[in-house]
C-alpha cells in the first residue's frame, strides 16, 4: 500500500494509489479521524459527519478568511472563501453547486457558506441578517422529516448572492425548483408532512388556535398519514418561535402571518372532511359529511360553504353547447379536494418565496451597472426508490443536467482544448452523459416533449403516452421499454443508475391541473391571500382560452406558450421546469463553477459510521475518479506563446534560439528545454503551450535567480508567485504552497552557487512561512521533508 494510503491525505490528487478502493480508503481513513472534507483538486468532497463538530466557529471563520485554496486543510469555509475571493478579484461571478443524496448534507453546507459570506462580507447588516433568516422560513415550508433525513428540503433552490463592489452583501434572490406537493396530502410511513404544520400545532398561543379551531396533530389525517407526529431532536415549540421571529425580520407583516396560518388551518380542516357516496340518477356521486372542520374550512377559505360543497363534489363540463355538471364519486371528490391542497399549499410556498425575495432582492438601479453575485445551488439529489413516480424522473432530469454541467466543466472543456490545440494526450475515458440528456430532454420526440405533448392532446393517457416512448426510443440504449403490453413501468439509464418509473399518473400529474369549479370559487373568495395566491390564473383570461375547457392548469406561471392554432396552450409542470432550469443552466454557464460533492456515509444518520459500499456508489457516480485521472494526466498551465515569452523571455538563450529568426513556439520550447533539462513534462500546442504544476516552479526559481542573482530573497519569489496568480494563469491553488515549492526549488537547483547562501535562503523561507501561514507550515513540512 502507498504510504499516501495509509495516513490519509487531504487532496486526492495526491494519492499514491489512484483506483476507487484507493479514494474510498482515503475517506474512510479520515472519516475515522473525524476528518469529513477532502479536496479533488478544487472539488470539495464532504462526507456528512452525523454531529456536530466544532469546526464552523468564529475562530475557524477568521482562520480561513483571505486564504487560498489548499493552504489550510479542506473545508467548506475555504471554498466560500475561493468563491469570494474570486469574484472580486476576477471581477466575474461565482456559482457552486452543491449535490449529493438525500441526507447527504447540501442544505448544512449550503448554510455554512452563506454564514461565511455574510461574516466575511463583514457588515452585520440588516439585509445580511434578512437572508440567513430566510432560511428558517424556506425550511418550514419547504422541509420536512423523512426517512432519510429529519429536515429533508423537498425543493430545489437557487440563492444568488448579490455584493458591492467593496464587497458587502448589498442583497439576494431565492429561486426555487419543484417543490413536493404530494407530501401535504400524502406521507410514507414514518414521514411527516411540512414542518410548518407541526410548529405552528405546537407553539402557536392557544388563543390564535381556538380562533381557528386548531388542536394537536393528531387529530389531522393530513399529518398522520405517516404515524409520525413528533421528529426526535427536533423542537417544534422552539422552532416555532424561531420561525416567527424569522417573518419579522423578513418583513411579514404581523397580519401576513396570521392570514399564512388561516390558509394552513383551512388545508388541516380540509383534510378532515369526510365524505358519503350517493347515487343520483344512477350516478355515483357523493356529499360532504357536514362538520365542524368543514365549516371552519368554508370559513377560513372565506368561500360559501355550499358553493365550496358544490364545487368539490361536482365538476362542470363543456359540451357543444353548453356547460354541464357530472357528480363526483366519493374517491374522485377525495382527489378533488387534495388536488385544491396542493394547489393552496403549492402557491402559498411561492407568494412565501416572493415575500422573501421582495424584501431581499435590490434590483440594480443602473441596469448597466456590473453586479457581482455568488449563487449557491442545493438541489435535490439523485433518487432511485422502490417506486418511482413523474416527480423522479423530474427530479432526475436536473440532476443529469446538472452532472452534464460538471462533466463538460471537468472533463469536455479540458479536452476540447488539447484537441484543438492538437496536443497529444492520453484520452481520459469518462462517463459522458450527453446521450442520456438527448433521450430525455433534446432529440426530436424527446421523452420530455412527448409527456407534454400527450398531456395536451385531450385524449391522451398514460398508456398512450407509454406507447409512443416505446415507439420512439424503444430500440435506443438509454430507454428501457416495459417488458410485456400490460407492464406500466419503463426504465431509464441515468449516470448513476438504472431508475425504473412507474407511468401511472403521468399526464395527471403533469397537466398540474385544477377543475375550473375550483378556479371559479377562488374567485368568489374574499380571503385576499387566497386571491393572491392564485392571481395569475384568476386575472388572466387563461380560462376562457383553455385549450381544455373542463381544466385550468394551475402551475403559477404567467408565459403561456402558443399552439399552432394561434390559442395560448398553459404550461405543463415540465414546461415549467425545463423553463426554470434552462435559466439556472444559463446563469451557472457564465459563473466560475465551485463543486460540493456531498457523501451520506450511512443510512442510519450515525455518527462515526462509514458504509463502504453506499460510499463507493457515491463516489463512483459523482465521476470523482475520472476527475482525479484528469487533473493528473492535464496541464494546469497554460500560456499562449506570447504570454510565455513576455514572462520568461529572460530564460531564453539566444545563442541555442535566435528570437529574430526563429517563431515564438520556437523560442518557448528552447526555454522549456533548457531550464527543464529534459525532466520537464510540457507540450506545446497551435498557440499554447502547456505545463504541468513542476514545470512552473522550475521556471519560476530560474526566473528569480536570474533577475536577482545570489540576491535573491523571500520577497522576490514571493512576488513571482503572486505576479503567476495574479495574471489567472494558475490556478490559485495555495501562493503559500507554491512560494514554497518555488524557493524550495531555487534552494536546492543550480541558481545559488555556494550551500551556505542556498541554506539562508530556505531558513529566510521557513521563517516566512511560519508566521504567515502557521497550519500550512506544518503540514508542508510532511509533505516536502524540507526540514
Ligand atoms: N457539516 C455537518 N455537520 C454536522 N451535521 C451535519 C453536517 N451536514 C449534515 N449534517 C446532518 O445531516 C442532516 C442532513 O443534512 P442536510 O439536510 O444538509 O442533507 P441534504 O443533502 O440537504 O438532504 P435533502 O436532499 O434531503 O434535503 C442534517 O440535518 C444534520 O443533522
Amino acid at each position: 500500500m502507498h504510504p499516501t494510503s495509509v495516513k490519509g491525505v487531504d487532496d486526492m490528487i495526491r494519492l499514491g494509489d489512484l483506483h476507487e478502493a484507493g479514494l474510498l480508503r482515503n475517506l474512510l481513513v479520515r472519516h475515522k479521524e473525524g476528518t469529513i472534507y477532502t479536496y479533488t483538486g478544487s472539488i470539495l468532497v464532504a462526507v456528512n459527519p452525523y454531529q456536530l463538530l466544532p469546526i464552523y466557529t468564529t475562530e475557524q471563520v477568521h482562520m480561513y478568511t483571505d486564504r487560498r485554496l489548499g493552504e489550510l486543510p479542506p473545508h467548506v469555509f475555504a471554498i466560500a472563501d475561493s468563491c469570494f475571493f474570486n469574484m472580486r478579484r476576477n471581477k466575474k461571478n461565482q456559482c457552486c453547486v452543491i449535490s449529493g443524496e438525500s441526507g447527504a448534507g447540501k442544505t448544512e453546507s449550503t448554510k455554512l457558506m452563506l454564514q461565511f459570506l455574510a461574516a466575511v462580507s463583514g457588515q452585520h447588516s440588516w439585509i445580511e441578517q434578512q437572508i440567513l433568516e430566510a432560511n428558517p422560513i424556506l425550511e418550514a415550508f419547504g422541509n420536512a422529516k423523512t426517512v432519510r433525513n429529519d429536515n429533508s428540503s423537498r425543493f430545489g433552490k437557487y440563492i444568488d448572492i448579490n455584493f458591492t463592489k467593496g464587497g458587502a452583501i448589498e442583497g439576494a434572490r431565492v429561486e426555487q425548483y419543484l417543490l413536493e406537493k404530494s407530501r401535504v396530502c400524502r406521507q410514507a410511513p414514518e414521514e411527516r408532512n411540512y414542518h410548518i404544520f407541526y410548529y405552528m400545532l405546537m407553539g402557536m398561543p392557544a388563543e390564535q388556535k381556538k380562533n381557528l379551531s386548531l388542536g394537536s396533530a393528531a387529530e389531522y389525517n393530513y399529518l398522520t398519514m405517516g404515524k409520525c407526529t413528533s421528529c426526535e431532536g427536533r423542537d417544534d415549540v422552539k422552532e416555532y418561535a424561531h420561525f416567527r421571529s424569522a417573518l419579522k425580520i423578513l418583513m411579514f407583516t404581523d397580519n401576513d402571518s396570521w392570514e399564512v396560518s388561516r390558509l394552513l388551518a383551512a388545508i388541516l380542516h380540509l383534510g378532515n372532511v369526510d365524505y358519503e357516496a350517493t347515487i343520483v340518477n344512477n350516478l355515483e356521486g357523493c356529499d360532504i359529511l357536514q362538520s365542524s372542520h368543514f365549516k371552519m374550512a368554508s370559513q377560513l377559505l372565506e368561500v360559501d360553504p355550499k358553493a365550496l360543497e358544490k364545487s368539490l363534489t361536482q365538476r362542470s363540463f363543456m359540451t357543444a353547447k353548453e356547460s354541464v355538471t357530472k357528480p363526483l364519486a366519493s374517491a374522485q371528490a377525495v382527489d378533488c379536494r387534495d388536488a385544491f391542497v396542493k394547489a393552496i399549499y403549492g402557491r402559498l410556498f411561492l407568494w412565501v418565496v416572493g415575500k422573501i425575495n421582495a424584501a431581499v432582492y435590490k434590483p440594480a438601479e443602473d441596469s448597466k451597472e456590473v453586479r457581482q453575485s455568488i449563487g449557491l445551488l442545493d438541489i435535490f439529489g439523485f433518487e432511485n426508490f422502490a417506486k418511482n413516480s413523474f416527480e423522479q424522473l423530474c427530479i432526475n432530469f436536473a440532476n443529469e443536467q446538472l452532472q452534464q454541467f460538471f462533466v463538460r466543466h471537468v472533463f469536455k472543456l479540458e479536452q476540447d482544448e488539447y484537441s484543438r490545440e492538437n496536443i497529444v494526450w492520453q484520452h481520459i475515458q469518462y462517463q459522458d452523459n450527453q446521450s442520456t440528456l438527448d433521450v430525455l430532454a433534446n432529440k426530436s420526440l424527446n421523452m420530455m416533449a412527448l409527456i407534454d405533448e400527450e398531456s395536451n392532446f385531450p385524449k391522451g393517457t398514460d398508456a398512450t403516452l407509454l406507447q409512443k416512448m416505446n415507439q420512439v426510443h424503444g430500440k435506443g440504449v438509454i430507454y428501457i421499454p416495459p417488458k410485456n403490453n400490460y407492464e406500466t413501468q419503463f426504465g431509464i439509464k441515468h449516470f448513476a443508475g438504472e431508475v425504473f418509473y412507474d407511468s401511472k399518473g403521468f399526464l395527471e400529474k403533469n397537466r398540474d391541473a385544477l377543475s375550473s369549479d375550483l378556479i371559479q370559487l377562488v374567485e368568489t373568495s374574499t380571503n385576499k391571500l387566497l386571491k393572491q395566491a392564485f392571481h395569475d390564473v384568476l386575472s388572466s383570461s387563461t380560462i376562457k382560452r383553455s385549450v381544455n375547457p373542463r381544466m385550468i392548469i394551475t402551475s403559477a406561471s404567467s408565459s403561456l406558450r402558443q399552439t399552432s392554432d394561434g390559442k395560448k396552450r398553459v404550461p405543463t409542470l415540465t414546461g415549467q421546469f425545463r423553463q426554470s432550469l434552462d435559466s439556472l443552466m444559463k446563469t451557472l454557464t457564465v459563473c466560475q463553477p465551485y463543486f460540493i460533492r456531498c457523501i451520506k456515509p450511512n443510512d442510519f444518520k450515525r455518527p462515526m459510521l462509514f458504509d463502504r459500499e453506499l460510499c463507493m456508489r457515491q463516489l463512483r457516480y459523482s465521476g470523482m475518479m475520472e476527475t482525479i485521472r484528469i487533473r493528473k494526466a492535464g496541464y494546469p498551465v497554460r500560456y499562449t506563446f506570447e504570454e510565455f515569452l513576455i514572462r520568461y523571455r529572460v530564460l531564453l538563450r539566444t545563442s541555442l534560439c535566435d528570437p529574430k529568426k526563429e517563431s515564438k513556439q520556437k523560442c518557448c520550447e528552447s526555454i522549456c528545454e533548457s531550464v527543464l533539462s529534459g525532466e520537464g513534462d510540457w507540450k506545446t500546442g497551435k498557440t499554447k503551450i502547456f505545463l504541468k504544476e513542476d514545470d512552473l516552479v522550475q521556471l519560476t526559481a530560474k526566473h528569480v535567480y536570474i533577475q536577482h542573482g545570489s540576491e535573491s530573497s523571500a520577497e522576490h519569489v514571493k512576488e513571482a508567485v503572486q505576479d503567476c496568480i495574479n495574471s489567472s494563469l494558475l490556478e490559485a491553488k495555495s501562493e503559500a504552497k507554491w512560494v514554497q515549492m518555488v524557493s524550495s526549488a531555487h534552494a536546492q537547483g543550480p541558481y545559488v552557487s555556494s550551500r551556505q547562501k542556498a541554506d539562508s535562503v530556505k531558513a529566510e523561507m521557513v521563517d516566512y512561512a511560519r508566521e504567515k501561514w502557521p497550519m500550512f507550515f506544518s503540514r508542508f513540512f510532511e509533505v516536502v521533508k524540507l526540514s
